[in-house]
């Protein structure tokens, strides 16, 4: 980010959660590493879509599955999109399990973002995180962030690609434990599209607040666009290993970099706390750095004001 325009939230700024009363989160490249997603996830789907069709084959899950697939094939052969790879609506078990593998596999190469694949790419990470073959990375801010948001009684939500089943096995298995209870509620794609501002009238209507009492965090510019269409509040965040922003993204959004950045002065040392930081004047003897769920001791002096880490 060197070198760019960035419009931050200085120390003297009020919180941006000011007047908020709903947050919306968004996973991939806001409270996860897209690498974890590209790195992780993605290639775990890759390795076992065929096991698990073979396997799975039968069950009424799959079976729809399987058809949701079929479905979008036929439509995407319809609509002349490039590089599809149909699927027969009928054949044998082993002939529609190879074209359906080979439309998932093409379907990922192109980062899609369907619901018939997401809801398949979460049902085949269920046993990878069943078997604890995975578990889910956060930025570390994440968790101490969304828990102080919580207790100063702001709704926290989330808005995902990935389906509603994969978003609740990601934040029931990350590396900081089960942080399931501090969601309301999880939106995916059967909403609508993030980049379509009709899914965040959607979800407005859903949450029952009015748009400019809910905040929206997200990666990708477009998604906070359609958001703000929607009459949201919307910010970027900027995290290592998400794609560049340009100067006019910092110019119409207002950027963070850690969920830290979100809290004003006033409430910003609780947050600070939770995370466990350590600016070197706190007696950590008996701190946990992993324990988002226990009230720690107020630091002897907390005039400190560090700059986020993120
Ligand atoms: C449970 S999220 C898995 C990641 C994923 O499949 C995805 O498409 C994430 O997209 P996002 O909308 O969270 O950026
Ligand atoms: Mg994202």
């Amino acid at each position: 980010m060197e070198g760019q325009q960035k419009r931050t939230i200085d120390e003297a700024e009020p919180s941006l959660l000011e007047g908020v009363k709903a947050l919306i989160v968004d996973i991939e490249g806001t409270t996860t590493p897209i690498g974890f997603v590209k790195e992780t996830l993605f290639p775990y789907a890759e390795e076992n879509v065929e096991s698990f069709l073979t396997k799975r084959y039968d069950d009424e899950e799959t079976q729809q599955d399987i058809k949701a697939l079929q479905e979008l094939a036929a439509k995407d052969k319809a609509d002349g999109v490039e590089g599809v790879v149909e699927i027969p609506k009928e054949g044998s078990k082993e002939d529609i399990i190879k074209a359906v593998v080979d439309n998932v596999k093409w379907q990922m190469d192109e980062d899609r973002k369907t619901t018939a694949l997401k809801q398949l790419q979460g049902h085949i990470w269920r046993e990878g995180y069943k078997t604890g073959q995975i578990k889910a990375e956060l930025f570390e801010d994440v968790g101490p962030a969304l828990q102080q948001i919580v207790e100063e009684g702001v709704n926290v939500y989330v808005y995902s690609s990935g389906s509603v089943e994969a978003q609740k096995l990601l934040f029931g298995n990350t590396e900081e434990g089960d942080l399931l209870e501090l969601f309301t509620d999880f939106f995916d794609t059967t909403i609508g599209n993030k980049k379509d501002s009709g899914s965040y009238k959607k979800i407005v209507e859903k949450i029952g607040v009015s748009p400019e009492e809910i905040l929206f965090l997200t990666d990708t510019p477009e998604e906070a666009t359609a958001a703000s269409k929607a009459g949201l509040r919307s910010a970027l965040v900027a995290r290592d290993g998400n794609e560049e922003l340009t100067e006019e993204h910092f110019q119409n959004f207002l950027v963070i970099e850690s969920f830290g950045e979100l809290f004003g002065d006033d409430d910003d040392e609780d947050y600070k706390r939770l995370e466990g930081e350590d600016n070197g004047e706190v007696d950590d003897e008996d701190e946990d750095e992993d324990d988002l769920g226990e009230e720690e001791e107020e630091p002897e002096d907390d005039e400190g004001e560090d700059e986020d880490d993120a």
